[in-house]
C-alpha cells in the first residue's frame, strides 16, 4: 500500500497550493482555538473548496462538542475526523454514526503503557495516528514539534493503519518510517519556519524526503 503523507495545520491558500502541489495525500485543517494554527469557519470553508477533491481534507479538532462538529461539517465537509483529545471509544462511535466519516484517532505516546488504549480504539476507529504524548503544562495536545521513541512501535501488532507523527521534519522522517513502519506520517512543525507559519520550501522538502523511503522500498522489492 501506498504511503500516506499529510501535512497539517495549513492556514493559508499559498502554503495548502503548495501541499497539494508536492503531492500530499492528505491536507489537515486545525480546529482548537489554543493553537497557532486554529482556522476560522469562514477561512476553512474557502481553504477546504480549494482542495478539489486533490487531496483528503482532514479536520483536527479536540474534545470538541456536536455544535463545533456541525459548523466544521457545514464549512469543510471533512473527509476524515482527527479526534486529538480525550475523546472515548463511544465519543468515536456517536462522531462516525452522526457524520457519516472516517475518524483517525490520535493515541499520545510516551511509554509502552500508553498503547493499552489501543484494542479499545481500534474496534472503532478507522485510523489511529501516534504521536507524542504533551507534557501536563502544555496549551495543546499536539502541534508542539516534539517525538517520541519510535522503538516503543517496533514490534506493533494492530489491524488497522496507523501514521505515526511528532516532531517528523525532512530530515528524520525515513528513519521514523524505518523504525515504526507506519503507513504513513504527519507533520505540522517540521514544515514551518515559526509556529502556525508554514514554510512552501520545508513542504516540498518533507514530501520529497517521505516519498523517498516509498520509491527505495519499491525498488528493494522488484529486484
Ligand atoms: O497543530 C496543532 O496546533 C495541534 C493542536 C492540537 C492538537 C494537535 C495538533 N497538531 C497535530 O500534532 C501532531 C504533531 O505535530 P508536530 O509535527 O509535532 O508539530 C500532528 O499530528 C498534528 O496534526
Amino acid at each position: 500500500m501506498s504511503l500516506l503523507v499529510k501535512i497539517c495545520g495549513l492556514s493559508t491558500r499559498e502554503t495548502l497550493q503548495t501541499a497539494l502541489d508536492a503531492g500530499a495525500d492528505m491536507v489537515g485543517f486545525v480546529f482548537f482555538p489554543p493553537s497557532p494554527r486554529h482556522l476560522s469557519l469562514e477561512l476553512g470553508r474557502d481553504l477546504g473548496r480549494q482542495v478539489k477533491q486533490r487531496a483528503l481534507k482532514v479536520a483536527l479538532t479536540v474534545d470538541a462538542d456536536d455544535a463545533t462538529l456541525d459548523n466544521i461539517m457545514d464549512a469543510l465537509s471533512p473527509d476524515i475526523f482527527q479526534l486529538h483529545g480525550k475523546e472515548s471509544v463511544a465519543r468515536l462511535r456517536d462522531i462516525k454514526q452522526k457524520y457519516g466519516r472516517p475518524v483517525m484517532k490520535a493515541v499520545p505516546v510516551a511509554t509502552a503503557a500508553d498503547l493499552a488504549v489501543l484494542p479499545g480504539y481500534a474496534a472503532v476507529a478507522d485510523r489511529i495516528l501516534f504521536d507524542a504524548r504533551a507534557p501536563k503544562d502544555a496549551t495543546r495536545p499536539g502541534g508542539l514539534g516534539a517525538p517520541f521513541d519510535w522503538h516503543l512501535l517496533e514490534n506493533l501488532d494492530l489491524k488497522l493503519p496507523y501514521m505515526v507523527s511528532g516532531g517528523l521534519h525532512a530530515d528524520n522522517v525515513a528513519e521514523a518510517l524505518r523504525v515504526t513502519g507506519a503507513g504513513g506520517v504527519d507533520v505540522s512543525s517540521g514544515v514551518e519556519s515559526a509556529p502556525g507559519v508554514k514554510d512552501p520550501e520545508m513542504i516540498k522538502a518533507f514530501i520529497r524526503a517521505a516519498r523517498a523511503t516509498q520509491d527505495a522500498s519499491q525498488e528493494l522489492s522488484v529486484r
